[in-house]
């Protein structure tokens, strides 16, 4: 099966965390933490500021590493590594994401996240 390696970032500001809604694709609609593929040569916290810097127009600094996802989906496997963040410079603009929104711990569960998603969530609200 096809496997795919992506990073993805937490933004975390004062006790919430920043989640955008896909705005295209199979999963369009549903809630991400932003990020995306590692590049060739790349270390991981590279592709993360990189992705950043292209979805949002900010720069982050990659604090803590928090978890790695391993999800099957119909079509790849997925190894995701998360890491806690913080905006370093920049106002989180949407390039290409369709909205964003900050949650805190309580309101995680509101949203409809990507599969893989539903596990770092549980992570973060202490289920795991
Ligand atoms: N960025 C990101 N991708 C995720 C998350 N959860 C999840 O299942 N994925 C999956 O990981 C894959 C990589 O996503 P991506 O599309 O952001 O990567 P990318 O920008 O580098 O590549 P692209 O050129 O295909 O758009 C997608 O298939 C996406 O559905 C997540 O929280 N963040």
């Amino acid at each position: 099966m096809k496997q795919i390696e992506v990073v993805a970032a937490i933004i975390c500001r004062e006790g919430k965390y920043f989640a955008t809604q896909r705005g295209y694709g199979e999963f369009k609609d549903c809630w991400e933490f932003p990020g995306g593929k590692i590049e060739a040569g790349e270390s991981r916290e590279e592709a993360l500021k990189r992705e950043i810097r292209e979805e949002l127009d900010t720069e982050i600094s990659v604090d803590t590493f928090l978890t790695t996802v391993e999800c099957d989906y119909p079509a790849f496997h997925l190894t995701m590594h998360c890491f806690l963040c913080s905006v370093r410079s920049g106002h989180l603009v949407l390039k290409e994401h369709e909205n964003a929104t900050w949650l805190n711990r309580e309101e995680l569960g509101s949203v409809d996240w990507l599969p893989a998603d539903v596990e770092v969530v549980k992570e973060l609200v202490g289920e795991k």
